[in-house]
């Protein structure tokens, strides 16, 4: 029998992802659903950013204790007296995930989470954490995920993806929620439930033709144009509705058949996209049967550092349909 690649950090990325969303679930539940949260109160999702980023770098240093990380979040804001009352918060709930022989001191926290200041690069293997993707989802109680990612030599090897409100059916979408996917490059795309281990392979739907496909875009217009895809979706002859979600569900969405194309159209001339945004999900879609580009129909550049510094825009689909997205795309913003 061959031996499946990447089998331990397969394992550990799993283990390390759904401890962060338990952690970001909890966090929810206690903070955000209670009365003590404003409206435009950001602390609630700013502790569990940090909460979860420390539980996946501290799985990750106990098995792979030389491995870089590129993380989204720093310590910065949970130092000295004025970070003390997150910090201590950030604390509190870190050392709730480990047992009695892991407690973190204050010190290593801040270490831990700073373990994620990696700056990336085109050699050797380097992790790529974004410890809550959709933070607007999370507070909104809509999508969000934790993203983690191996890079090795510039490419992802493996994806999880941890998103605790996704239902596990989408046909059943007040269901049971909580669906985790991984992928392992050469290997498929597989889901599973947060509470049962048994995985179940995925894959595109089988639609023939972008008439029958469903757009999957960012729910704010500033990350992709909202404008510009409704266009787009004329021009291939799109007219279902489409289904607007925060954070790297879309890819988890479209991978498993719930919709067929994610666009994010650029912007604005400066924004650069970050790995962490985009690295476990591409991944998902083409191991699922999907193509992923930017787009000018390049690659995705994971080598060049903490950013796809070399990309504009993410275009992800089925791959027989994905030269016609991408046409499709390059007529609607060439006349801008
Ligand atoms: N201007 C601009 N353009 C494009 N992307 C941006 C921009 N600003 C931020 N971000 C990044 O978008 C990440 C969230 O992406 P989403 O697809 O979830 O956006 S949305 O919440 O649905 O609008 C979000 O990830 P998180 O910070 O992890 O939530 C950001 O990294
Ligand atoms: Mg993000
Ligand atoms: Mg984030
Ligand atoms: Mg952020």
């Amino acid at each position: 029998m061959v031996k499946a690649a990447l089998a331990l950090e397969r394992k550990v990325a799993i283990q390390a992802v759904l401890q962060a969303s338990k952690v970001c679930q909890s966090v929810f539940k206690n903070l955000v659903s209670g009365e003590t949260i404003t409206k435009n109160d950001k602390s609630p999702v700013t502790v569990a950013d940090f909460s979860a980023q420390a539980v996946v770098n501290t799985y990750l240093r106990q098995h792979f204790p030389t491995d870089p990380i590129v993380g989204e979040e720093d310590s910065k804001d949970l130092r000295g007296e004025t970070g003390k009352a997150l910090r201590e918060k950030v604390h509190e709930l870190t050392n709730g995930v480990f047992s009695s022989s892991e407690q973190l001191t204050e010190d290593k926290l801040l270490e831990a989470i700073d373990r994620g200041n990696y700056a990336g690069g085109a050699t050797g293997r380097h992790w790529a954490l974004d410890p809550i993707d959709g933070t607007k989802g999370f507070l909104r109680g809509g999508q969000y995920a934790v993203c983690l990612a191996l890079i090795v030599n510039g490419e992802v090897q493996l994806g999880v993806m941890g998103c605790p409100n996704l239902p596990v059916d989408a046909k059943q979408p007040d269901g049971p929620r909580g669906s985790l996917f991984i992928a392992v490059k050469g290997e498929g795309a597989f889901q599973r439930s947060f509470t049962d281990s048994n995985e179940t392979p995925i894959k595109f739907s089988d639609i023939k033709s972008t008439q029958e496909a469903t757009f999957c875009e960012s729910v704010e217009s500033g990350h992709s144009s909202h404008s510009d895809s409704a266009k787009i979706a004329e021009l291939l002859g799109i007219t279902r509705e489409p289904v607007r979600m925060d954070s790297q569900a879309k890819y988890c969405s479209i991978s498993r058949g719930d919709g067929d194309i994610y666009l994010r159209l650029p912007v604005s001339e400066t924004y650069v996209e970050k790995i962490w945004d985009h690295a476990s999900g591409s991944l998902l879609v083409t191991e699922a049967g999907g193509a992923v580009s930017d787009v000018n129909g390049n690659k995705l550049d994971f080598s060049v550092g903490r950013t796809l510094l070399k990309n504009k825009g993410v275009i992800a689909s089925k791959a027989t349909i994905h030269s016609e997205v991408l046409k499709a795309v390059h007529e609607v913003l060439s006349k801008k």
